[in-house]
């Protein structure tokens, strides 16, 4: 296979994950944007709107578009994965590398999808690609070498960090990290609320929060520490933190977040047996629509 920065990949889908990506990916120089090509189902607007704003090459016709492309990242939601693998099928070749980011769905599920041998990467990052700061994670199909898991992680290094994990992991890296941004995103939405409540203004409230946020961040990650002794850190002795600290104890937060992870990570793997039932249900009919909603 090609390297990274000479291939050409294609984005099977136009929706939040996709620009993420490709934001990301011109920003990090690693891949010019006249050899990303995206494609969706029939939302033209939008697809005019991304060669605009990143002047990718935008192919509608999916028979030229899997044909100029080394590398497609399959990127459309679950449940639309195996009526638009049906539809790139026999345009695509062994030589070819597919990179799934759908949630649930296994590597087996798109091999059989594809009909054909074709080597496939399920990878599970999330939208922070779009600043370079994904937490991906990342295992092999059947099909897929260990220069295809190479090109895949040098793609997802460009946009953030990435590991390899066995396949049985993804729906809990799913849980944790494909979907952790929107944890922080809601903790961020109430403690917004909450500097309103005690009298800081919006502006003030976001501008102190995002800083605590980002610097918190950087030192889990700068100083290695557990974050139970960073918090041990902050807290004094009968001060404001034990003060504040007691009150998400009393509401037992620690036991809402396991279930919350908990429970994405259950998703994703109902999410992926459904689709893996429905489309043995379809090869048994011997219809080749997709009729699973
Ligand atoms: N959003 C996130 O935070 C993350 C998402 N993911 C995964 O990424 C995938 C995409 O999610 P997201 O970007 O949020 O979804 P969106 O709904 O934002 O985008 C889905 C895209 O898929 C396109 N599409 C649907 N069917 C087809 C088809 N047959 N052929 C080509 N394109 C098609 C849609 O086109 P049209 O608009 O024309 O219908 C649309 O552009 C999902 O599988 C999700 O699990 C993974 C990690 C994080
Ligand atoms: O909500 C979802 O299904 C996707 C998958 C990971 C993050 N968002």
């Amino acid at each position: 296979m090609k390297q990274i920065s000479e291939s050409r990949v294609l984005f099977l889908g136009a929706g939040a994950m996709s620009e993420s990506m490709i934001k990301g990916l011109l920003e990090a120089r690693l891949i010019p944007a006249a050899q990303i090509i995206v494609c969706n189902r029939r939302n033209t607007a939008r697809l005019q709107d991304l060669q605009q704003r990143y002047a990718v090459q935008v192919i509608q016709d999916k028979r030229t578009a899997c044909r100029e492309a080394d590398m497609i990242v399959l990127a459309v939601k679950p449940f639309d994965v195996v009526a638009a693998l049906q539809e790139i099928a026999p345009y695509l070749s062994a030589q070819q590398l597919i990179i799934s980011v759908a949630a649930g769905i296994s590597t087996a599920a798109i091999e059989a999808c594809c009909a054909k041998s074709i080597p496939v990467i399920r990878a599970m990052p999330n939208t922070s690609s779009s600043v370079q700061a994904s937490a991906t994670a990342l295992c092999a199909g059947r099909q897929a070498t260990a220069e295809h898991l190479d090109l895949a992680q040098d793609l997802f290094a460009a946009i953030g960090i990435s590991v390899l994990v066995e396949e049985e992991q993804m729906n809990a890296v799913t849980g944790l990290s494909g979907t952790g941004p929107a944890y922080f995103y809601y903790v961020t939405e109430a403690l917004l609320a909450a500097g309103q409540a005690c009298g800081l203004s919006a502006e003030t409230s976001r501008v102190l929060l995002v800083q605590t946020l980002y610097g918190a961040a950087r030192m889990l990650q700068e100083t290695g520490k557990d974050p139970e002794e960073l918090r041990l850190q902050v807290t004094s002795p009968n001060g404001t933190t034990m003060a504040g600290i007691a009150v998400l104890d009393q509401g037992d937060t620690r036991l809402l977040l396991k279930r919350a992870v908990q429970a994405a990570t259950s998703r994703a793997l109902e999410m992926g047996q459904q689709i893996e039932n429905a489309f043995a249900q379809l090869q048994a009919s011997g219809r080749s629509r997709n009729v699973i909603q």
